[in-house]
């Protein structure tokens, strides 16, 4: 199982609810799609796959290890060696170009960079498979438009391989066509790797793209169904 969670629990500092999560069973290489409305916890529980924040209560295991049992910086380290994260709102680095963002995880792992041969090439190869034109590579992120950027954000996920990809709602500002097509994409690209995909979104219309579901309730809900 590349993630095993059970009794998964989560309180933010001064807030009086729970947030209870579902069990997570995902062997690798299969992809999860978790859905659910605003405030169900989503990203938070994307926080705790992550390794970001330590679960307030539960067992949680991703990549074969415990996370309750490694430290920040550890949990930081498999991180950046096994995951790749794209973020809701990217989180590109606005003075790099778009290549340079796409080879930071390289940069930052060595795992990944050794994964990736030659991190340029890997990332130039990546990014004319998810459609990014050849004349984007050197501008920087902030000159790329926002399904570009997406594309940019997608590609440092997938560099260097990782078994585990991590998505949050990152086709929330897509149209239709534009989104469907980057799902597509994303798991061509996973699916090359044997990347595992966990894709965050409140929009149920992905859920056909993904062979596993997680349905997340409101706060109310998960405390009123323990
Ligand atoms: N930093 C924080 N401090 C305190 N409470 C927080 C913090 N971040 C989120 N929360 C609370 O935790 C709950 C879950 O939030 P979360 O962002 O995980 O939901 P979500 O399902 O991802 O929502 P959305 O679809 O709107 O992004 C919400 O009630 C939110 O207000």
């Amino acid at each position: 199982m590349i993630i095993k969670t059970t009794n998964l629990c989560w309180q933010w500092p001064r807030q009086t609810a729970r947030l209870r999560f579902p069990d997570i069973s995902l062997p690798a290489g299969e992809h999860l799609f978790i859905h659910g409305p605003s405030g169900s916890g989503k990203t938070t529980l994307l926080s705790l796959l992550s390794g970001l924040n330590r679960a307030t209560l539960g067992s949680i295991r991703v990549h074969g290890q415990d996370l309750a049992r490694l430290s920040g910086s550890a949990r930081d380290r498999l991180r950046a060696d096994r995951t790749g994260v794209i973020f809701q709102q990217f989180n590109l680095v606005p003075y790099l170009s778009a290549l340079d963002n796409v080879t930071l995880p390289c940069r930052l792992s060595r795992h990944r960079r050794q994964q990736a041969g030659d991190p340029a090439d890997a990332a130039r190869q990546l990014m004319t498979a998810l459609g990014l034109p050849m004349e984007t590579f050197t501008r920087k992120a902030p000159e790329l438009s926002t399904g570009q950027q997406q594309r940019v954000a997608a590609a440092r996920a997938l560099i260097g391989a990782p078994p585990l990809i991590l998505a949050d709602e990152p086709t929330s500002a897509l149209d239709v066509v534009n989104r469907d097509r980057f799902v597509a994409l994303l798991l061509e690209q996973a699916a090359r790797t044997g990347s595992s995909v966990v894709f965050v979104s409140h929009d149920p219309a992905l859920a056909s793209h993904f062979g596993n579901h997680l349905e997340l309730l409101t706060e109310t809900e998960t405390e009123a169904n323990p």
